[in-house]
């Protein structure tokens, strides 16, 4: 590559997994693990990496030829904690003249700066680049979500972090946006609670505008799906409705479980698929499960889900969780210690959401104490966090109840409309530790307090998150509150 071209953190993991194999007269080939890191490396960097290949071997390169080869499986490696400074990216190694595909030699492709550290007794090389600026971090800090495409700019490819349980997945939402309804019509992506498929949901859109300023993105829960559905019948807005997402070049559709036994809903939701899909248009879903186990939905609308991409997310391994926590600390310029981001993340491993909010309680007593925060104090801020494998389910209704219990209030207080100073604060931190504690999505958590809006929880998520940081008075509630559920939920 060109010695002052820069590459998203996000591409330099999918090209790390890929190998120069050799030279042929004017040809370089190269081997990629799979058909989607193909299209991305064709799509985008052809031209750079033959002008790259060109340089190195001091003669004109006019063709690349990439191959694919699955046996190029993810490799785990623990990134750099913190963006490289910038950095011109080096060169790639030169190829071997000769037999293209005697595999004499093998080289990443990724180019970068490159580091290699011993983890494990293995040797591993981490690239590191000149990263775009990144987002704003979505720890703390307040969210803007654009009204017209219902995005968050903070989940973004660039604050994504790779590793053998999403790489299949992040390069399929990448390829997605390289090349629209081709391929990959409708991407669905399915998994568990927490595991990053809101995340590359609104990556995929913020990525779309970047590469197409012009084109229309949506994004949308299901549930704000259903509302404004409902809403539109109601104010005999339709048409306005069905413009809204049967003119887009992008439809992004989070949680569709959430559609399960709305029918009518469902109906509406099939039309606008048909359209989209017919004219050519990107749709893009996530859900817990895969569309086989969507109860209640037709059978004719859960092979429409079937036709493009099915791919899933699996929760992390301790190198990701590692590596994310490295990610969420750098961006929010938090100092942690690395053996306490170690006690995190092998002490939390389902829920990537947990993760986070074990990071928040750290920084928010470090913050408060002007202290930093050493194993042992970690290991006790997180005594209660962390689940004992013999804990029951932690429910809303424990957290409803241990919260109210705590401030004095009846449980009836927090699930009331009362506007209070005492009940709202009771409740938003109800909120919070149901998003923190349990695997229920916002429209749920929403749901399990009287039907209240996915936007309600997610506003009271976030004031939480930065009071802890702020007022020592909401940490240590929380803590307490925290440690109790956890309690009640050992003793049941
Ligand atoms: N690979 C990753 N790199 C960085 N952050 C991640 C990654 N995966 C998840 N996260 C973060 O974890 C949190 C939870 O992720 P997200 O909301 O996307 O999960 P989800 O799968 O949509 O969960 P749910 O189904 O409960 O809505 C977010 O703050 C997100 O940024």
């Amino acid at each position: 590559m060109q010695a002052e071209e820069t590459l998203p953190e996000f591409d330099l993991a999918l090209l790390r997994q890929s190998k120069t194999l050799g030279q042929n007269g004017d040809a370089v080939v190269i081997a990629v693990p799979g058909a989607m890191v193909k299209g991305i490396i064709e799509a985008k960097y052809t031209d750079s990496l033959m002008k790259s290949f060109s340089e190195v071997l001091a003669k004109p390169i006019e063709n690349l030829i990439i191959t694919v080869d699955e046996s190029l499986a993810w490799q785990d490696t623990q990134p750099a904690a913190t963006p490289a400074p910038p950095a011109p990216p080096t060169p790639p190694n030169p190829p071997a003249e000769g037999n293209p595909t005697d595999g004499s030699v093998s080289t990443s492709v990724a180019t970068g700066s490159t580091v290699s550290s011993e983890t494990s007794g293995e040797t591993v090389t981490t690239v590191t680049a000149q990263t775009s600026q990144p987002a704003t971090p979505p720890l703390t800090g307040t969210v803007q979500i654009d009204r017209n495409t219902g995005l968050n700019p903070q989940y973004t490819f660039d604050t994504f972090v790779i590793g053998s349980s999403n790489s299949f997945t992040a390069a399929a939402a990448e390829s997605v946006v390289v090349s629209p309804a081709q391929a990959y019509n409708p991407l669905f992506i399915y998994g568990g609670s927490g595991l990053g498929k809101t995340h590359l949901l609104h990556a995929i859109g913020n990525y779309a505008l970047e590469l197409y300023p012009e084109s229309k993105v949506r994004y949308v829960s299901s549930e704000e799906f259903t509302n404004e559905f409902i809403n539109a019948i109601a104010n005999q807005s339709f048409p306005e409705f069905q413009a809204n997402y049967r003119e887009v070049d992008f439809l992004l559709i989070d949680d569709i479980q959430f559609l399960q036994g709305k029918e009518q809903t469902l109906e509406e939701f099939f039309h606008t698929f048909n359209t989209l899909h017919t004219a050519r248009k990107q749709v893009v879903i996530t859900s817990d499960v895969p569309p086989k186990e969507l109860k209640s939905f037709a059978e004719r609308i859960k092979s429409r889900l079937e036709w493009g991409l099915m791919t899933d997310i699996q929760p992390p391994n301790l190198e990701t969780r590692i590596a994310i926590l490295r990610r969420k600390s750098a961006q929010e310029k938090l100092e942690v210690f690395d053996d306490v981001l170690e006690y995190i993340a092998s002490n939390i491993s389902s829920n990537i959401r947990e993760l986070e909010g074990a990071l928040v309680r750290i920084t928010a007593y470090a913050s408060l104490t002007g202290n930093s925060v050493s194993l042992d104090t970690a290991k006790e801020i997180l005594r209660d966090f962390i689940t004992s494998k013999n804990s029951r389910e932690i429910t809303p209704k424990m957290i409803v109840d241990e919260t109210a219990k705590y401030f004095g209030l009846q449980s009836e207080d927090i699930m009331s409309t009362d506007r209070s100073r005492t009940v709202v604060n009771s409740r938003q931190i109800a909120m919070y530790l149901c998003r923190e504690l349990t695997e229920l999505s916002l429209p749920k958590v929403g749901e399990a307090f009287g039907g209240r809006d996915h936007t309600t929880v997610m506003h009271a998520v976030k004031k939480i998150t930065n009071s802890m940081n702020e007022d020592s008075t909401t940490y240590q509630s929380v803590t307490e509150i925290t440690n109790q559920i956890r309690r009640a939920a050992r003793e049941a």
